[in-house]
């Protein structure tokens, strides 16, 4: 039922295809659809582990950990294991989240005999093996406003729709700076990078309103299936492996208000980007679309906040180029002086 309230912009002349219009509204909730009492109703025998990556996250990791602990541990049976995998942390993020009650792995401890690689996908994958839940939500441990909102969201549609596999959080991401805040400014490698490369290859996810979210869940079986990248490619190389595999509806996004979080430097940033399109290019060369057989869309499509009954609103836009021919074919190059 698609009660994110996500309304088509009044101007716009571009719209989505019909098949994501339609996964937009039948895979698209929001966290307050169901309750932590209600999911723990539900989840019968199944177990639910959350895993929070965490790399020098002292600040921040505890808040979180205590957060879940204490909502849906303790008042609510919903989640029944919570693991911090410390990625080489230089700081006291083991120690911060072992106080707050979480269990806390070394990225490097786990499956040894592997030798160890490297980044946010490296912790996740590891995270994934040290715990056992059926079900997973992964949760960074950097976020400011962290609510046990985020899991509930992310649970609710795998514990109510056994065709769902795999479910994104988003949110209104304001790109917070010293004193300064821009309201939509977060997400910036979304934005510049993931987003358009997905709308052109893989338009099926155009309606992934945040596709790097940090937060999501899985089905155990199924997130054991696919391959996890290290660094920063895991979010969009999920997507593009479920897609392929299991389909557009067995993907999911729940709204889970606003996230703010600790930003990376602009070249931080930069080497995220270059990881992901590289993770892209990837899976293009796999299903051998990288000689460019088929021409990539064209169409880029976009959410904005809006105002009148809607959360946010859908702008899409033809970014389709012309191109000049070389000016020395149309009139003889001038001579010299
Ligand atoms: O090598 C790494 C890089 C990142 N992270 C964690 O993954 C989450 C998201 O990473 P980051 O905040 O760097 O990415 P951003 O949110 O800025 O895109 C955070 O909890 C990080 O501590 C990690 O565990 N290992
Ligand atoms: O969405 C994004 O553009 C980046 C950077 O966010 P900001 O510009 O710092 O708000 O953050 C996400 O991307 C990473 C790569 O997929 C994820 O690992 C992070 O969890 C997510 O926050």
């Amino acid at each position: 039922m698609d009660t994110t309230r996500i309304g088509l912009a009044p101007d716009a002349e571009l719209t989505l295809s019909p098949r994501v219009r339609s996964w937009l509204r039948r895979r698209s909730w929001r966290a307050d659809d169901w309750t932590a009492a209600q999911l723990a109703a539900l989840k019968g025998e199944r177990t639910v582990s959350v895993v929070i990556p965490a790399r020098d996250e002292e600040e921040t990791v505890g808040q979180i950990v205590r957060t879940i602990r204490t909502a849906l541990m303790e008042e609510d049976q919903l989640v029944d294991d919570v693991l911090v995998v410390d990625s080489r942390s230089q700081d006291d993020t083991a120690r911060v989240a072992a106080e707050a009650g979480a269990r806390v792995v070394a990225q490097d401890a786990v499956l040894r005999p592997l030798p160890g690689m490297h980044g946010k996908g490296e912790a996740l994958w590891k995270g994934l093996a040290a715990t056992s839940g059926d079900l997973v939500v992964f949760v960074d441990g950097d976020l400011y406003d962290f609510t046990a909102g985020y899991v509930i969201g992310l649970l609710g549609p795998l514990l109510t729709d056994p065709g769902v596999d795999y479910v994104k959080g988003f949110y209104h991401r304001p790109l917070v700076n010293g004193s300064h805040t821009d309201a939509d400014g977060g997400g910036r490698v979304t934005e510049l990078v993931a987003r358009p490369l997905l709308n052109m290859y893989w338009p099926d996810l155009a309606g992934f309103v945040q596709p790097l979210a940090g937060e999501y869940a899985g089905r155990r079986d199924v997130l054991e299936s696919i391959p996890f990248v290290t660094h920063y490619g895991v979010e969009v190389a999920h997507l593009i492996d479920l897609l392929r595999w299991r389909g557009l509806d067995a993907l999911a996004q729940v709204d889970l208000g606003m996230r703010t979080h600790r930003h990376q430097s602009t070249q931080a940033l930069g080497r995220m980007a270059g990881q992901i399109m590289l993770t892209v290019m990837d899976r293009l060369d796999r299903s051998g679309r990288l000689a460019a057989q088929e021409a990539p869309s064209t169409l880029l499509a976009q959410f904005r906040r809006a105002a009148g009954g809607v959360d946010r609103e859908l702008v899409v836009t033809d970014l389709a180029v012309q191109e000049r021919p070389p000016l020395r074919t149309v009139r003889p190059p001038r001579p010299p002086g």
